[in-house]
């Protein structure tokens, strides 16, 4: 939950039920009836496209069941017919029932595997789509939405969530067209037989019915324990070993190790229980069953004995009364996985229904050329600008009236939590302005579509992050249609050329492989050359915070000054060396720009810039 957001009363609810569910996510906001309704919607659509395959299967299932129940018929008819025939020296009926019995089974081979090859293709085909689906839309949600969900969820979403989808797409016509058919077909022979023994096993089904619902009930409730318990499991795991260099730091493994000794004891535990309950529920459904079957044995020998019933019919009867029960014991472990289906598909539901907050402009307008501004683009203007993270929370940056002519470099200085990088998101328009708005160039950053936004705006972050790939690719991105000579020179002229050309397969050289990590500085270089690649009308740089030694330091300080030239940039400045390039300097404090001046000026002016100095002049 946003740390400023307050939980509603259904949120809390659903967040304890679900242990780690409680996303606070907008879409969270709904009713269980609406949200069940979202995730069927969302089921009818996935299956849309594969409903012939799943009708076809469906068919074939029919037919499997059919040709299932006529076996022990065609038993009895051989015993009671084929066979005194046969014994009078006519075989002819017994090698037809022989045949009979022989394409029977012949007929459920091939429906069962017709049936099973179709609904493992529908399945597949629905997970692919929706593997991607999930995919490329958690990628677009805007960052407020990955501020918030943490990327252990995400990755239940696409694990657990949809391996619960897989067992329903898999098993699931099976169970619900299949084992029914399958009862109702056995039981509409056995009554056409003998409605007496009918009678007896319809009785017996209301012990049955009793039993399964008690399971039902229980393991319901087991299985609630598991996913919640698999998914903190999931959750834990990705962000201990997500925050790992922190773990290592603060030296936390022993503390995590017993939180996570006690999570996967309670998965344990909660599977356990589960076993038990089915180690109940599948014996005792057993014994009702073979008591069924004893009962009809003995209420039919006797009605053989008095000549009331033929011997092959009996035979059927006892071979369908066993039968009989095999699918409730089937339906009853579906239920769990129908369920735990039913739960993943809510979670993916509501992931796919949260939608970017940062949207496309309706009617776009494009960028001035640089032509047009006289040669020097990027000149940003704040008009009022003002931005809250969440609608109850508090105000992170008041009302700004600011311009920033194209071409200067401002630093932004200020203790932490004045709004430094909140400034740097909203340029970025990784935040829309609560009130106000900031333009470019004369065009409200709204209006760009994101496409022209992320040409003209690149914001260089302190992890200058790699990809894994080579190096070239890395600084490709920056321009992704760019040539080799281009990235080399690019990388040249922000100083990284020689340190590349010295690795293994230097451009070429995987950043993952050992040969290829490179240290904090190199990294920084890297992301040097691929902002100064793309070319950006305004940079945002968030200055890495670890210091560097100091040919490091003098390199990266070089690259920096070629990478500014002569754009717009707004620099988050942590070293003193940076803030004194800067055109301009602006303090922030509570959200307020305080200070506004060249650094030459700040300092004369003796307040908090003058202070900061002498503090970073004295720490040198
Ligand atoms: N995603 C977020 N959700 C809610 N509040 C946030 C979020 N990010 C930042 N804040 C709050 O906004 C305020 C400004 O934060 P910001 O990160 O802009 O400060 P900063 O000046 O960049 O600090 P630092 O130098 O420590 O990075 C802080 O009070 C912070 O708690």
């Amino acid at each position: 939950m946003n740390s400023q957001g307050q939980p509603s009363q259904g949120q809390h609810r659903r967040g304890q039920l679900d242990g780690v569910e409680d996303t606070g996510l907008a879409a969270d906001q709904l009713s269980d009836q609406e949200r069940r309704k979202r995730s069927f919607g969302l089921l009818a659509e996935i299956m849309r496209p594969v409903k012939w395959q799943f009708s076809s299967a469906a068919v074939f299932i029919v037919i499997q069941q059919l040709a299932t129940v006529v076996g022990p018929a065609l038993i009895a008819w051989a015993i009671d017919t084929a066979l005194p025939d046969l014994i009078d020296g006519d075989a002819s009926l017994a090698i037809l029932a022989g045949i009979a019995y022989l394409a029977t089974a012949v007929l459920r081979a091939i429906t069962t595997y017709l049936g099973t090859w179709l609904t493992t293709l529908a399945g597949q085909k629905v997970l692919y789509g929706l593997r991607r689906r999930i995919f490329s839309h958690t990628q677009r949600l805007s960052l407020g939405f990955h501020e918030r969900y943490t990327s252990g969820r995400v990755i239940s979403r696409q694990t657990n969530d949809t391996e619960s989808l897989r067992e329903l797409l898999q098993t699931g016509l099976d169970v619900i067209v299949g084992a029914p058919l399958l009862m109702v077909f056995t039981a509409i022979a056995i009554l056409s037989m003998d409605w007496v023994t009918g009678l007896l096993m319809l009785l017996m089904l209301i012990p049955g019915v009793f039993l399964t619902r008690w399971f039902q009930r229980k393991s319901a409730e087991a299985y609630r324990d598991i996913r919640t318990h698999s998914a903190r499991l999931t959750v834990d795991f990705v962000e201990t070993m997500g925050g790992i260099r922190a773990v290592q730091g603060f030296r936390r493994e022993t503390e995590n190790d017993e939180r996570f000794a006690a999570v996967g004891l309670d998965y344990k535990n909660a599977a356990l229980r589960s076993i038990r309950i089915f180690g109940i529920y599948q014996p005792s459904l057993k014994v009702l069953g073979n008591l069924i079957v004893a009962i009809v044995l003995v209420v039919g020998g006797w009605r053989v004995l008095s000549g009331q019933l033929d011997v092959g019919v009996l035979l059927a009867l006892v071979l369908y009364t066993r039968r009989f029960f095999q699918p409730i014991d089937m339906i009853a472990s579906f239920y769990n996985s129908l369920q735990s289906a039913v739960a993943a598909l809510e979670k993916i539901a509501s992931l796919l229904a949260e939608e970017p907050t940062i949207r496309e402009p309706a009617h776009p307008v494009a960028l001035p050329a640089e032509s047009e501004l006289g040669g020097v683009g990027g000149t940003l203007e704040f008009h009022g600008a003002s931005f809250k993270y969440s609608a109850t929370g508090p105000t992170v940056l008041h009302p700004l009236e600011l311009r920033i002519p194209g071409g200067q470099t401002i630093a932004l200085v200020g203790q932490t939590g004045a709004g430094k990088s909140t400034v740097a998101k909203l340029v970025a328009r990784f935040y829309d302005v609560t009130d106000g708005q900031i333009t470019l160039d004369g065009v409200d950053l709204r209006s760009l579509t994101s496409q022209s936004l992320r040409d003209a705006v690149v914001m260089v972050t302190q992890e200058s992050y790699l990809f894994s790939g080579t190096i070239a690719e890395n600084i490709a991105i920056g321009r992704p249609n760019a040539t080799r000579e281009e990235i080399e020179a690019a990388a040249r002229t922000i100083g990284a050329d020689a340190f590349i050309r010295r690795l293994p397969q230097g451009y070429d050289t995987d950043v993952q492989t050992r040969g290829g990590r490179l240290s904090a500085g190199q990294r920084q270089l890297v992301s040097f050359a691929r902002a100064f690649l793309a070319d950006p009308r305004v940079l945002i740089l968030d200055e890495a915070t670890s210091s560097l030694d100091q040919p490091s330091e003098r390199a990266v300080q070089d690259g920096l000054t070629t990478l500014l030239g002569d754009r717009t940039a707004l620099i988050i400045a942590h070293r003193l060396a940076t803030v004194m390039v800067a055109d301009r300097v602006l303090v922030m404090h509570d959200g307020r720009v305080v200070e506004d001046g060249t650094p030459a000026e700040l300092i004369a002016a003796g307040g908090r810039f003058a202070q900061l100095h002498r503090a970073w002049r004295e720490s040198i």
